[in-house]
C-alpha cells in the first residue's frame, strides 16, 4: 500500500510522465529495498586488488556489466561497506548507479581541463578524476560553504589532486571563463523525487510544484553557463535525479532555444533496458526535438530515477 501522496497527486503526475505501462514499476521501486552500488576509486588502487578487500569484508560484491569499477552488494550488506576502513580510507565510494553512469556518459580523458559545475559531494567529481587517471585539471564549483568544504574533504580523502574548488554560482562561470572546458557535468539542483521512499515521509516533505518551478528557472540559468563555459567540440552533461519535465525537458529545451542552434544533442548509448527517451510535451508544455536524445532511466531495484542530455557545441560563443 502506497502513502497519499505517491498513490495520490503526486503519483498522477507520475503516470503522466513514464506512462500507464511503467507507474507500476516506479512506484514499486519507492517502497522495495535497493542493492548498495559502489565504485573502486582507482586512484586509490586498482580494481582487482580492492574487489579482494571488499570480498574480505564478508560482502558478495556482483560486478556492472557496463563499468568495470562499479559493484553492487545486497542491501543486507551495506552497512559492513559503509563502516568500513576501505570506505573511509577513500579506496571505494558508496554511489547510486545512475549517478555511476553519469560519469561514464561524459566520458573524461586524461590531460583535458574539465569543469563540474554543481559538485558537492562529489562523487560525480571524483569518478570523473578517476577516469581521467588523476592527470590534467578538474575544476569544481559549490556556491554553499559548508558543502563546499566536504566537496573539499572528500576529494582529498580520494587522492584527488588535480581538482581547483571555486565557491560561487555555477550560473557565473560561462561570462567568467567562456569556452574553456573540454567536458562539463551539470549534474542540477532539483526537486529530487527520485529519492522519494515510500516508508519515509521526510522524502517527499519539502517537495511541491512550486519547488519544481524554482529549481528549474535555476537550472536554466545554468544550463546556459555550463554551455558557455564549453570549449567547441567539447562535450556537456545535463543531468538530474527529479522526474519532472520541467527541470528536464524544459530545461533542455530552453538551452537549444538559448544557444540557436550553436548547442546539438547527442545520442547517449543505453547500455541496459529501463529507460525512455524524452517526451514530447507535458501538460500545456511543448517540447524541442533536441528531448528525443535526452534519456529518462527508470528506477528499479538497482537503479534511482535519473534524467541525462549530452550536447556538443559547434562553434565559440557568440559573443566572445
Ligand atoms: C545534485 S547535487 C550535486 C551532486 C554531485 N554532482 C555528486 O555527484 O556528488 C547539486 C549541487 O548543486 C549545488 N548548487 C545549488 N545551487 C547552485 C548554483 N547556483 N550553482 C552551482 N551549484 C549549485 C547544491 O548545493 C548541490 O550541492
Amino acid at each position: 500500500m502506497q502513502p497519499e501522496f505517491i498513490s495520490g497527486e503526486h503519483g498522477q503526475r507520475l503516470t503522466e510522465i513514464v506512462g500507464k505501462d511503467q507507474i507500476e514499476g516506479v512506484l514499486k521501486s519507492f517502497a522495495n529495498p535497493k542493492t548498495t552500488s559502489f565504485r573502486i576509486n582507482t586512484i586509490r588502487g586498482s580494481v582487482s586488488e580492492t574487489i579482494s578487500a571488499v570480498e574480505n569484508l564478508g560482502v558478495t560484491p556482483s560486478p556492472v556489466a557496463w563499468c568495470e569499477e562499479a559493484f553492487l552488494i545486497p542491501p543486507e550488506q551495506r552497512s559492513r561497506l559503509t563502516h568500513s576502513e576501505l570506505a573511509d580510507d577513500g579506496s571505494i565510494y558508496v554511489q547510486g548507479l545512475s549517478s555511476i553512469f553519469a560519469s561514464t556518459v561524459l566520458r573524461p580523458e586524461p590531460e583535458q581541463w574539465n569543469l563540474d559545475l554543481a559538485s558537492a559531494p562529489g562523487g560525480k567529481a571524483s569518478h570523473m578524476a578517476a577516469l581521467m587517471d588523476n592527470r590534467g585539471k578538474l575544476s569544481v564549483v559549490e556556491p554553499i560553504k559548508p558543502r563546499m568544504y566536504r566537496l573539499a574533504d572528500n576529494l582529498k580523502r580520494l587522492g584527488v589532486t588535480i581538482s581547483r574548488t571555486y565557491l560561487m554560482d555555477g550560473r557565473k562561470v560561462g561570462r567568467k571563463v567562456p569556452d574553456r572546458f573540454d567536458c562539463v557535468m551539470l549534474d542540477a539542483p532539483c526537486s529530487s523525487d527520485s529519492r522519494i521512499r515510500a516508508d519515509n515521509p521526510d522524502s517527499w516533505k519539502f517537495w511541491s510544484e512550486r519547488k519544481v518551478r524554482e529549481q528549474a528557472r535555476k537550472q536554466k540559468g545554468l544550463i546556459v553557463s555550463a554551455f558557455q563555459s564549453l570549449k567547441p567540440g567539447g562535450t556537456l552533461l545535463y543531468c538530474t535525479c527529479s522526474f519532472s519535465p520541467e527541470e528536464n525537458e524544459a530545461v533542455v529545451s530552453h538551452l537549444m532555444d538559448a544557444t540557436d542552434g550553436d548547442a546539438t544533442p547527442l545520442p547517449i548509448e543505453m547500455p541496459f533496458d529501463n529507460w525512455q527517451p524524452g517526451i514530447n510535451s507535458f501538460r500545456e508544455l511543448e517540447f524541442d526535438d533536441a528531448v528525443s536524445y535526452s534519456r529518462r532511466v527508470l528506477p528499479n531495484e538497482h537503479f534511482d530515477a535519473f534524467f541525462l542530455a549530452r550536447f556538443t557545441k559547434q562553434r565559440p560563443n557568440r559573443s566572445s
